[in-house]
């Protein structure tokens, strides 16, 4: 088992694990908290081939910044408005040129419906909190308002159930980074054709992110479910989960300028008789590759949408198929 009860500063690895800079993981070479990732590739991105209203719930908080500020680089059209929790009431954030004003729970559904008014074609992408994963999806069902859910946690399975029922167009998906869906898709891939192929075989699972993720790993919990099919037996409550910023430094080798905004993530499988073993790492620092992801999540749902395409319910693999992620 991955045990992190005493953070080590010494940390002394089991021989699979690989070194990272300070022990850990192999941290990738990120940007410097000086150049932030995300301003310097959205800066260079061309702007979208298509314009449509987008309005972006949680700006108070780091991804709804970031997806906001790549959406108007992308020459999308950014609604000045957006929900969050009731801290944040009154508030006003700016991007780019626009000023968008804060409003919290209680005027989610006025507002919301003001906007519909104004914009009709207006696609929303959500980056709030695991808790108002599901009021905030049904919200968007009975305005009938298409959405791309990239906040993780809540119950998942509602979540679909409050899609399908009411007939809305949504994308669904706990990871927009092009790279991680596209790791994501060969795990489903081979978990399809070869199911049971890893039977018999002890999983271990670590995710790291900055102290204030609430929930566990949306990714990991999607990657599991791969390895499940596989034959891999499991309980979601063994996740390893960093969230103390020492162990993040020392132990799992997050670059400090990072610790307040990485992802990393460890599987490790064993064989029953411990003779083979493979391990699986996918380790982001910053934010950019999941706003850029989130923007192209919107282009493509808005395409959907317009198409009157009859599937409705789609994930970040569908837009990686059709080639309409950057
Ligand atoms: N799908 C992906 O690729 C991806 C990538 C990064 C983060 N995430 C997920 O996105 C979510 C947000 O991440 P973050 O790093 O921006 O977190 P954050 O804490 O920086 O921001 C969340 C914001 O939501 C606001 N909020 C809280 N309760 C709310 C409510 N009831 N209604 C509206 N807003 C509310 C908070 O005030 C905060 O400003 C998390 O669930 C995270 O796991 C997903
Ligand atoms: O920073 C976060 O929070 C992230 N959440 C997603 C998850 O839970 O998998 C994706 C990675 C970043």
């Amino acid at each position: 088992m991955l045990s992190l009860r005493a953070p080590p500063r010494t940390f002394s690895p089991p021989p699979w694990r690989r070194l990272g800079r300070h022990g850990g993981f192999a941290a990738p070479r990120c940007a410097s908290a000086a150049a932030p990732a995300a301003t310097l590739e959205t800066a260079a991105s061309p702007p979208a081939s298509v314009s449509f209203p987008i309005l972006v719930n949680g700006c108070t908080g780091k991804m709804g910044v970031s997806v906001a500020e790549a959406a108007t680089s992308r020459g999308l059209h950014l609604v000045p408005v957006s929900f969050s929790s009731r801290e944040n009431l009154g508030k006003t954030i700016q991007i780019g040129d626009t000023e968008i004003e804060i409003y919290g729970p209680s005027s989610r559904e006025d507002v919301l419906s003001s906007v519909i008014d104004e914009f009709p074609d207006v696609v929303v992408v959500d980056y709030t909190a695991p808790d108002s994963v599901n009021s905030n999806a049904e919200l968007y069902c009975e305005l009938g308002v298409p959405f791309v859910m990239g906040t993780t946690g809540g119950d998942q399975q509602l979540l679909y159930k409050s899609v399908q029922d009411s007939n809305n167009y949504a994308l669904i998906s706990p990871q927009m980074g092009k790279q991680v869906v596209a790791f994501l898709a060969a795990m489903e891939t081979i978990a399809v054709q070869f199911p049971g192929a890893f039977s018999g075989y002890r999983l271990e699972v670590l995710e790291s992110h900055q102290a204030g993720k609430l929930d566990t790993s949306g990714t990991a919990k999607a990657v599991i479910a791969c390895f499940e099919k596989l034959g891999v037996s499991w309980d979601m409550d063994r996740i390893v989960k960093v969230r103390d910023p020492e162990q993040q430094l020392y132990m799992v080798g997050v670059p400090e300028e990072h610790i307040e905004g990485h992802a990393f993530h460890l599987y490790h499988l064993t064989s029953p008789d411990d003779s083979v073993s493979f391990e699986f790492q996918h380790n982001v620092c910053g934010r950019s590759i999941y706003a850029e992801g989130s923007v192209d999540a919107a282009v493509f749902l808005h395409k959907k949408v317009q198409s009157m395409d009859p599937k409705r319910i789609y994930n970040m693999i569908d837009v990686l198929q059709e080639g309409a992620m950057r």
